[in-house]
């Protein structure tokens, strides 16, 4: 029996403690593998992929590799994915893969099997779409909780057009970006009274009070990019990743004006700082850099 790692949200309050909140996603598009003057195949991408884990592995909280870019090359490059995720999480990294899953429920209990001890993409979190209805979430939110996973579920996303789907309004005049952030935060509530393990509630809160935020297993993402944060995080109580930082535009400036200083907000770049590849040092400097940025 392979012991429970711990729930996700106090394993990621944990590893924001010593390493920073900052993500660096993963995105090996075909101009950074050429940019890198490396080929477009699967070997092109191994190798981007390991400069990009050993730089970063043993530094960042979370590393979030992008999916699409790992199947574009069939099952070669899934092959290269399993492998970076592997050494990413024995160098303590936290791997949150970036796959927008979304569902009906049984398929999504397939899609949820990477949390599955010996699954080999066995990862950390996922990133999911609540599209479907909140209800066909639960199988990964089930699955989650058993092996100590996390869901960040798409609420308020960086594209300039994800507006209008997300502030759509309900029957209850709540906008769907809005009804998807409270579904978000009743899962958090009883996050470690189902099949977790309990944490210690003084290590809990301890951790709770390092961060200056909540640390449950479930999170949304919210972009940086947002003119204004017009969805309500105050019952959310697990963590947002904020992507759109920097090649989208979003700023640490950006940051600190939508979300203040009080939250637990994982920050994710990918092409800001991939960009500066293929020497190691010069990405380690880069994602350096940001969460300097975003420490200040
Ligand atoms: O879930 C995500 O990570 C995500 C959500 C979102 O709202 N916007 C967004 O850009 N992303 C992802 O974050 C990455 C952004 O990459 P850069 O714009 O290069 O930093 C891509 O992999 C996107 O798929």
């Amino acid at each position: 029996m392979t012991e429970h790692p711990g729930r996700f949200g106090t394993r990621l309050a944990a590893a924001v403690a010593t390493r920073g909140p900052l993500c660096v996603g993963i995105d090996p598009h075909r101009e950074l593998l050429l940019s890198w003057g490396l080929t477009d195949d699967v070997e092109g991408l191994r190798r981007f992929t390991d400069a990009v884990v050993e730089a970063l592995a043993g530094t960042v909280a979370v590393l979030k590799p992008q999916s699409a870019f790992y199947e574009r090359h069939g099952s070669r490059g899934l092959l290269v994915l399993e492998d970076a995720v592997a050494t990413a999480r024995a160098a303590g990294a936290l791997v949150l893969l970036d796959a927008k899953r979304g569902d009906i429920g049984s398929t999504m209990a397939g899609y949820a099997s990477v949390f599955e001890p010996g699954h080999p993409l066995q990862v950390d979190a996922l990133t999911v779409s609540p599209y479907l209805g909140p209800g066909s979430l639960e199988p990964a939110v089930d699955a989650a909780r058993r092996h100590g996973g996390g869901l960040f579920v798409l609420a308020r996303t960086s594209n300039p057009d994800a507006a209008v789907f997300q502030h759509a309004q309900l029957d209850d005049g709540r906008t769907v970006a809005q009804a998807v952030v409270d579904q978000v935060g009743r899962w958090n509530t009883p996050d470690w009274l189902v099949g977790d393990p309990a944490p210690d509630p003084a290590s809990y809160a301890e951790l709770q009070g390092r961060w200056g935020g909540d640390t449950g297993s479930f999170g949304v993402v919210v972009g940086a990019t947002l003119a204004e944060l017009d969805v309500d995080l105050d019952g959310l109580r697990g963590p947002v990743l904020a992507p759109g930082l920097g090649a989208q535009g979003g700023t640490p400036a950006d940051l600190r004006r939508l979300f203040g200083r009080g939250r637990a907000v994982v920050p994710t770049v990918s092409r800001d700082v991939l960009g500066t590849g293929p020497d190691v040092g010069a990405l380690r400097a880069a994602a350096a850099r940001w969460a300097a940025e975003l420490a200040g």
